[in-house]
């Protein structure tokens, strides 16, 4: 069933397609005149510009309508620099500092946890026109909308030159932050977030160093730009460059660095002849071809070509990503590290939780010792998956305290949980659907908490890297995530009805597996769950929740002949 690995298929594909992009640029200066030249190296510059923004826009998911902002801060820096003598070798790395540290500020006010993707590009939207506006203004440093020239002399050769090394050597970082652990949490949170958080991945830091980077090569390619050019004006850190970018990586596709500097080079070359021949009437037909890309091709030209080609399953999600589990894989201890100090592994006191005016969680109190097995059951609508996510950390309760470990962590994000050891699975499984079951598996060890060898009853998808994820049946895919999970050596988990829609057969093995993971790995579970038969098989304690309070807790036959809970339970017990 496995040949080599999609990652590593991924990788060579690059490499081999890197090498023949060098060739083919070192080749161009021999076999092209200099106007076809310079239009190459101008569609290189805006290439770069287009592959910066696709780290943030197609890579990280981050939408930024005002990207200009930051080329503008490059192209500006060369050309204030030119003007007023500052070495170059000073100048740059100034301007790139620049733009990261404003793309920081942007992105720490515009990640925040619980902001609306809309927020990121409403705050790129305001800076290219401030950037825009700035420029038109501050005429001491920037001469105004007249702009300031910089010298452009012999473009075909040195700017030509510039532009294919700066591109090389963008390329090669970029390869490089992608085959390691940035490139792998890139990829983890762009196909599945709060799966990536509950493996302890902190989204937003993700978000915002891709962000940085981002802006970091629009500026760069500002840097470039600006000779190419000849005037650096307003315009060029302004809203139609900022929309312009957007086009060409739209035409081109995100999520590839062939689709950025396709579409930059199709749009400038288009531009320059079809612009000869219909004047303005030529950003009509742009229009019109950013509408119809959205419209039918949203992968843009590389999307498509690649969409009618048969790849290997995996590729197209893992973008060059590099998703291997570590060589070594430790065993996992058959107790959790500090089990033996008597905290319980969690501690709720006094939880309140209220929608609006809806109380659903009103006034818990539990605790639950290390190795437990709990089943919390209840009626629908009692507050047990409200309970499940305050603990794990995906609502924030309206008072009371929340333990884990001994460590308060009512105010700590799910990341944070989980780098205590706390895993979770959801009522619908949570997995990478779009990624092999190999690649869900060695992302998650990857991340390990503890690294850990799989029963194997979940090890059986080590292997398995010829199919998506998406394509598994609900049982596998529900196995999957409890594999993905377990994987990642926690030592407390959540279980949403894990047993929900799998057959009779299926269920009491899901059951045998979670008993194993709890004698065998030192577990702690807590399980959510309908199924009276599973509740039995499982557990330890029963915890009955009505109403948002704990009615009682005992096992099955105390629990079950309680005259409250089934009042509360009418029929189910
Ligand atoms: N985000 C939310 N906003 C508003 N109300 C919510 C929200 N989440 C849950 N509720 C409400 O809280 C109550 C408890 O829901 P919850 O899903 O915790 O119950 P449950 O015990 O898990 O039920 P079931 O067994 O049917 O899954 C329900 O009335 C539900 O509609």
């Amino acid at each position: 069933m496995s040949r080599s690995r999609p990652s590593a298929r991924v990788e060579r594909r690059h490499l081999a397609g890197l090498a023949l992009a060098v060739v083919a640029l070192a080749a161009a200066p021999f076999v092209l005149t200099s106007y076809p030249l310079s239009l190459l190296t101008l569609s290189l510059a805006y290439g770069l510009f287009a592959f910066g923004l696709d780290l943030a826009w197609g890579r990280a998911g981050v939408i930024s309508i005002g990207h200009a902002a930051f080329f503008g801060v490059g192209a500006y820096g060369v050309a204030i620099a030119t003007e007023r003598g500052i070495p170059l070798a000073l100048a740059i790395p100034v301007t790139l500092l620049l733009a990261g540290a404003l793309a920081l500020a942007i992105g720490l006010a515009g990640l925040r946890r619980g902001t609306s993707p809309s927020t990121m590009a409403v705050l790129t939207l305001a800076l290219t026109l401030v950037a825009e506006q700035a420029a038109r203004s501050l005429l001491s440093l920037t001469n105004g909308t007249n702009g300031l020239f910089v010298e452009s002399g012999g473009i075909v050769g040195t700017y030509y030159r510039t532009a294919v090394v700066v591109l090389v050597a963008v390329t090669v970082v970029w390869v490089v932050l992608l085959r390691g652990r940035f490139g792998r949490r890139l990829l983890a949170v762009r196909v599945n977030e709060p799966r990536s958080e509950h493996l302890g991945v902190d989204p937003r830091r993700v978000k915002i160093q891709a962000f940085v980077l981002s802006a970091t090569v629009a500026a760069l390619a500002g840097v470039v730009v600006a000779p190419i050019i000849g005037l650096v004006s307003p315009g060029v850190a302004g809203v139609v460059m900022s929309t312009q970018v957007l086009v060409f990586l739209a035409v081109g596709g995100r999520g590839n660095i062939l689709g950025a500097f396709l579409g930059a080079a199709l749009v400038t070359i288009g531009q320059e002849y079809l612009g000869a021949a219909i004047g303005s009437w030529y950003l009509f037909v742009i229009g019109v071809v950013f509408v119809l890309v959205v419209r039918f091709a949203p992968g843009g030209l590389v999307g498509l070509v690649t969409s009618r080609l048969r790849r290997p399953v995996g590729e197209e999600a893992a973008q060059g990503a590099v998703i291997e589990a570590p060589a070594h894989p430790a065993e996992q201890p058959a107790v959790p590290a500090g089990a033996a100090d008597g905290r319980p592994a969690i501690d709720v006191r006094g939880l309140v939780k209220r929608f609006g005016a809806m109380s659903v969680i009103r006034g818990v109190d539990l605790t639950i010792e290390r190795g437990e097995v709990v089943c919390l059951i209840g009626p629908n609508g009692a507050g047990k998956t409200t309970l499940l996510n305050l603990i794990a950390g995906d609502l924030a309760p309206t008072g009371g305290e929340i333990h884990l470990n001994g460590q308060d962590v009512t105010s700590w994000t799910p990341h944070h949980r989980a780098r205590l050891g706390l895993g979770r699975l959801f009522q619908t499984p949570s997995v990478y659907p779009e990624l092999t079951p190999a690649q869900n598996l060695a992302l998650a060890q990857a991340e390990a908490h503890h690294p850990v060898t799989l029963p194997a009853e979940l090890a059986r998808f080590t292997d398995v890297d010829d199919m998506l994820t998406s394509d598994l049946s609900l049982a596998d895919q529900r196995a999957l995530e409890l594999a993905l999970v377990m994987a990642w050596g926690p030592e407390i988990v959540l279980l949403d009805e894990p047993a929900a829609g799998l057959s009779h057969e299926d269920s009491v093995r899901l059951a045998e597996t979670l008993r194993a993971i709890n004698r065998d790995l030192g577990c702690t579970l807590v399980v959510v769950e309908h199924d009276m038969d599973i509740v039995r098989q499982l557990g330890d304690r029963v915890v009955v929740l009505a109403d948002g309070r704990v009615l009682m807790s005992g096992d099955m036959d105390e629990v079950a002949s309680h005259d409250e809970v089934r009042a509360a339970y009418i029929g189910a017990v």
